[in-house]
């Protein structure tokens, strides 16, 4: 992550955030204006930062990137944090509003409060017209009762009753709370939309919990007491990288082979060349008709299409949105013939659809979820899904749903540009697979060819119309 422009102005340097590859907003270390590193702490894990020199530039055409990516906050970061400091915060908020930016400073830690409602208004009276609040350090009165937090006082340079709930994916560390929020609400202020978040991306361990009490349906029956799946010795599921011929074989692995769900995926690293790559990359980039529709929590996020073979026109729906079918174009025959070879399929036989996805930069991504929609039968029966991944290199998560005693939960898998990538078998039913926010500026192309198995009523290629 980039260090904010006014610490850049004033020779210090935050560094660091979190030193991992997800959304994580705190900063951990600082470089200082003497070079030293210091380590940034509160004592409830979330660190501190204490840049006093931040200045009181007004925001450029960056602040309003900054807002821009407020309002895209991942899910469970508090908006106005989301930039990693309070700097960005104050930034952003004061961009698009003085109220907000009494939010921002809210949100933030306390002393990232300071500096934001400091920074971002130097009219800290316009905060919230009418109130008493928002007077941090810096500002000239710190007094009144908190405007949103019932019983709570404001009081100067920190302590400021903020609850913190432990960050869904990093031990250790806290994100501020705002009480109130029904749980499993993604955490936001007032004057701010909801969480642009995709209905898909219930990737919080908490929200995980809670969906699954609320309404994940029980684990399924079991095939008999030792076996989820009726085993494919029984079955005669033939894997893509086993059915494949000869030559073929030895490029395949299976970095998930769970025989007891009879649940698979096959992995071909590096299938196509990079002059190959780069052509499809550029094709598919440019030609595409690229979606990025609206589902209940805003738009989804990433880039989107959805096309099938001619002769069918069954749209895509999943997690409350709904895709128009388009016709594979000229390129999509090229390039089945050049990653269906190796998976031994034959054109009779090869995929009827293809999902597409388009992620700009890492802060694109995809939730977990499985392609477990009716069209594909997969919590059914045994089902395909072959991906190919173009441009960026990105990780590639996998999880159980109904995890046993003791059993790994997740299978990482990192995916570049050219490598395919396999689902089989019953994958859709047992588990969630996503690909994770990550720091890359560079844009990745994803396409999965699916085969639909039962097509919309009205569909010309279903049994009845
Ligand atoms: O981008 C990827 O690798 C996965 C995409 C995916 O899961 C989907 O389109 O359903
Ligand atoms: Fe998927």
């Amino acid at each position: 992550m980039q260090s904010h422009p006014q610490l850049q102005a004033s020779g210090r340097r935050a560094i660091n955030f979190c030193g991992f590859a997800c959304e994580c907003p705190f900063a951990v270390e600082e470089v200082t204006n003497k070079g030293t590193r210091e380590k940034l702490s509160t004592p409830l894990g979330g660190p501190r930062v204490e840049s006093a020199e931040v200045g009181l530039t007004p925001p450029d055409s960056r602040g309003h990137a900054s807002a821009a990516q407020v309002h895209q906050a991942p899910p469970g970061i508090l908006h106005a944090h989301a930039q990693g400091h309070a700097a960005h915060a104050a930034q952003a908020a004061h961009v698009a509003h003085a109220a907000h930016a009494a939010h921002a400073a809210h949100a933030a830690h306390a002393a990232h409060a300071a500096h934001a409602a400091q920074v971002a208004y130097g009219h800290p009276h316009q905060a919230l017209p009418g109130q008493h609040h928002m007077h941090y350090a810096g500002a000239p009165v710190v007094h009144g009762m908190h405007p949103m937090m019932p019983g709570a006082h404001m009081v100067p340079n920190g302590h400021y009753p903020i609850h913190y709930a432990p960050h869904p994916h990093h031990p250790g560390y806290y994100v501020p709370v705002y009480p109130g929020h029904p749980p499993g609400y993604p955490p936001h202020y007032p004057g701010y939309p909801p969480l642009a978040r995709d209905s898909r991306d219930k990737d919080s361990d908490e929200d995980r919990k809670k969906r699954k009490e609320r309404e994940e349906p029980p684990p399924p029956t079991k095939f008999d007491d030792d076996h989820w799946e009726e085993p494919r010795s029984r079955t005669k599921l033939k894997l893509l990288g086993e059915d494949c011929g000869e030559e073929n074989r030895k490029l395949w692995s299976y970095p998930l082979t769970d025989e007891n769900r009879r649940c698979f995926a096959g992995y071909i690293p590096c299938l196509l060349k990079e002059e190959v790559c780069d052509s499809f990359f550029k094709k598919i980039r440019d030609s595409v008709d690229w979606q990025q529709p609206e589902g209940p929590l805003g738009q989804i996020p990433r880039k989107t299409c959805w096309m099938v073979k001619a002769g069918c026109d069954c749209k895509y729906r999943y997690g409350g949105i709904e895709v128009a079918p388009q016709k594979f174009p000229s390129w999509m025959n090229e390039l089945m013939e050049l990653v269906l070879k190796p998976c031994g399929l034959s054109q009779k036989d090869w995929p009827n659809s293809c999902n597409l996805n388009l992620y700009e930069d890492g802060g694109m991504t995809v939730g977990w979820h499985a392609d477990d929609e009716k069209l594909f039968q997969g919590r059914f029966r045994d089902c395909r899904i072959i991906s190919l991944s173009l441009g960026a290199t990105r990780k590639f998560e996998l999880r159980l749903n109904w995890p046993e005693e003791e059993e790994a939960q997740i299978t990482r898998l990192t995916l570049r540009g050219g490598d395919l990538l396999t689902m089989e078998g019953m994958t859709q039913k047992h588990f969630q697979h996503r690909v994770p926010r990550e720091g890359t500026k560079e844009p990745r192309i994803n396409l999965t060819w699916r085969w639909v198995k039962k097509h919309l009523p009205g569909c010309p290629s279903g049994g009845r119309r």
